[in-house]
């Protein structure tokens, strides 16, 4: 019988989407056998300091690589919106799973939504991407660092250490904490982060089996989406502890981007948007991303890029 072995990191969230993807990859090849091989990675274990400062890229990725060139893991699961712009050499992505929900959540247990919170209130976020939206959404919050996986952050808001924390509407669904979501803070007014809600699956470029494998689970309306926001936050130069937002969608034929960065600091953004056809799905993402950049992202970028200043990612 052949076996497939799949490398995951083992928070809830991360165990949750290998064991989605392990029972799909037998629904669609009765008599593969498929195990987990769940792994502790540096992203996981450095939770003091912020993870743009020891190094953002792709921390949460490296293990999960190793094990596989070691050849103890044949392909590895990932949040697609963790993985980095630029891949490492040897690697592949041979299924991008349907997405999910790409909202980010609202989470309270007091209030509905972000235009109820108190003057001051204390709003939980790591990510610069989402403390950049509620800034110019609303300058008078109190930002805060917030990390941890998702059952963590969740505990940390009961504790009542903060009046409402932001979180990604697909790993609450996945966790069974829908009924935590206060609002859907979505599109076009709030974007979510490149990728977000979908699930990757990566394999080494020279193990074509695997890949053929996984490839069942592909789902191409997604990739030509993910592709799009993720070419534009390559060319933005988008390493993961920048204020960068995208979301692209497809009406019928057509491919929609919008895109955003913004300074977490002045809750200052910039904005763009533009269409074209599937086909030119990376075309399109650069095509916005030089428009943010002639309003003047890259200003915005570099002023965020420091090292040290802060938190990371979405
Ligand atoms: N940053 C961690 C992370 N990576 C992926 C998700 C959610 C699931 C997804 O986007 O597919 C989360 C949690 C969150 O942002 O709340």
């Amino acid at each position: 019988m052949q076996i497939l072995r799949i490398a995951t990191r083992k928070s809830p969230l991360a165990l949750w989407q290998s064991e989605h993807v392990a029972a799909a990859l037998r629904a669609a090849h009765p008599g593969l056998e498929v195990t987990l091989v769940p792994m502790s990675t540096r992203g996981d274990e450095v939770l003091d300091r912020s993870l743009a400062a020891i190094g953002g890229k792709g921390l949460f990725l490296k293990e999960l690589e190793l094990a596989m060139q070691r050849g103890e893991a044949d392909c590895a699961v990932h949040s697609l919106k963790d993985v980095p712009m630029e891949l490492e050499p040897g690697f592949v992505l041979p299924a991008i799973l349907e997405r999910a929900d790409y909202a980010d959540a609202f989470v309270s247990n007091r209030y509905n939504g972000i235009d109820e919170l108190p003057q001051g209130a204390i709003v939980g976020t790591a990510s610069l991407r989402r403390q950049a939206q509620l800034c110019a959404r609303r300058p008078d919050l109190v930002l805060r660092d917030l990390r941890g996986n998702v059952n963590t952050r969740l505990g940390k808001l009961d504790a009542g250490e903060y009046d409402a924390i932001v979180l990604a509407c697909a790993g609450l669904q996945r966790l069974g904490f829908d009924a935590r979501i206060r609002a859907r803070l979505d599109s076009p007014q709030w974007l979510p982060a490149p990728a977000q809600g979908a699930i990757a699956i990566e394999c080494r470029d020279d193990d074509p089996a695997t890949a053929a494998l996984c490839s069942v689970l592909d789902h191409a309306p997604t990739r030509t989406c993910v592709e799009a926001e993720r070419a534009m936050n390559r060319a933005l130069h988008g390493s993961c502890h920048v204020p960068v937002a995208a979301f692209a969608e497809l009406r019928g034929e057509r491919l929609h981007l919008q895109g955003l960065v913004g300074s977490a600091h002045d809750g200052h953004s910039v904005r763009a948007q533009d269409e074209a056809s599937a086909q030119h799905a990376e075309r399109l993402g650069i095509a916005v991303a030089q428009a943010l950049l002639d309003q003047g992202a890259g200003a915005l970028i570099a002023a965020e890029a420091e090292p040290d200043t802060g938190p990371f990612r979405s």
